[in-house]
């Protein structure tokens, strides 16, 4: 039970972006939110991790090996947060861990449940790790990815995963725990499910959730969007739409749109400025890419993208009734909803620029 001051530290050199807000469970609240992985061996915690946030093709996570001491990792984006990654032996209630030092700050848990194993044990350690933390901490979030649901068939698949909900939930009822904050997921790292749970999970985070929606729709509304996401672009995990029905297609085309254009702006991009305090005159400028691309057999329905900042993009499906040579007025409308982001997300780097050097 060592494996906690051995563990990998997130390094401290770069600052802090933006506000995080304060989390339900952080005591603190100037934290990063961490997510922690757990679940059993081989369950798919590092996949998932390396597919989402590294890149790694998913065919090579064949290769990962098994994780032996907590992995902590520190993501730098619109928010800052902390991926942790357990090993899937540990006993996260042994006295010797500190379990303080792991959930103090912890912003959601995400259990990973093999849906190609055996899982009956994985549940258990679920339900009693579940009920463990409703003593101390009653608001975590527990996020649980029936994982690799890729090789099952459509009619196992929604079998397996409504068995799943059904024990933890009985199993929680008959504690008294009706309304555990718990929330369930299909997951595979073969194709967008996962990046799309962890949207989810990542939303959950975002104290100006509400507003980003608002202005989203309200976005939508004028310029006759039939869907607009905010994309984080490294990621590619959305962090708000707009409030009207999701559908895993139209994530699909934005996502695999924000690819086109890391691959273009790869060949063809520059660095964008740092976004201190003295940079407002650069951003004035023409320096956020923008792009537009016509999907072929669909009416005139086109895509519109438009770089929101360093890390952010919105990508918007537009609707039939919203011609391509409207676009002026749409750039007019995505320009007043980029300030009024600017306003939703305060920079941490201004307010600490202000603080006196010590
Ligand atoms: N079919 C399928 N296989 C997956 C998926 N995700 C992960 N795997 C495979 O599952 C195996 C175990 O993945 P890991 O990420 O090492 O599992 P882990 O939970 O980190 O394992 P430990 O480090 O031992 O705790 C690997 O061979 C992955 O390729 C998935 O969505 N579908």
């Amino acid at each position: 039970m060592d494996d906690l001051p051995d563990a990998d530290m997130p390094p401290s050199d770069v600052p802090p972006r933006y506000h995080t807000g304060r989390l339900p469970n952080s005591k603190a609240g100037d934290g990063k939110p961490r997510l922690l992985l757990m679940g059993q061996r081989r369950s798919g915690k590092s996949s998932i991790s390396s597919v989402v946030f590294h890149k790694l093709p998913p065919s090579e996570t064949l290769y990962l090996e098994t994780t032996t001491h907590i992995k902590r990792e520190s993501m730098h984006s619109f928010m800052d947060f902390q991926v942790w990654d357990f090993p899937g032996h540990l006993d996260y209630f042994d006295p010797a861990f500190d379990v303080d030092n792991i959930f103090e700050e912890i912003g959601a848990l995400i259990w990973v449940i093999d849906a190609q194993d055996e899982y009956l044990e994985a549940i258990m350690r679920l339900n009693t790790t579940i009920l463990n933390l409703q003593h101390s901490y009653p608001n975590i979030n527990v996020e649980v990815f029936v994982h690799k649901v890729d090789g099952l068939s459509e009619d196992y698949k929604g079998d397996t995963f409504r068995d799943i909900i059904q024990r933890v939930q009985d199993e929680l009822s008959d504690h008294g725990y009706e309304n555990a904050p718990v929330s369930f997921y299909q997951t595979s790292i073969y194709d967008h499910s996962i990046f799309e749970a962890f949207s989810k999970v990542i939303q959950k985070l975002i104290p100006q959730l509400p507003t980003l929606e608002a202005l989203l729709n309200s976005l939508c509304s004028t310029c006759h969007i039939e869907k607009a996401y905010l994309f984080d672009i490294m990621s590619k995990i959305y962090i708000a739409t707009d409030t009207s029905p999701t559908d895993i297609g139209s994530y699909e085309i934005c996502s695999d749109y924000i690819d086109v254009v890391i691959d273009v702006s790869e060949i063809y991009g520059w660095d964008r400025p740092e976004e201190n305090g003295q940079s407002e005159l650069v951003e004035t400028g023409n320096n956020d890419a923008e792009s537009l691309i016509t999907m072929e057999r669909k009416g005139n329905n086109y895509l519109y993208l438009r770089e929101i900042n360093k890390y952010l993009a919105l990508v918007c499906l537009m609707g039939d009734d919203s011609p391509a040579d409207k676009k002026a007025v749409i750039d007019y409308n995505v320009g007043v909803f980029q300030t009024a982001l600017k306003q939703v997300f305060p920079r941490a780097d201004r307010d600490m620029s202000a603080q006196p050097a010590t």
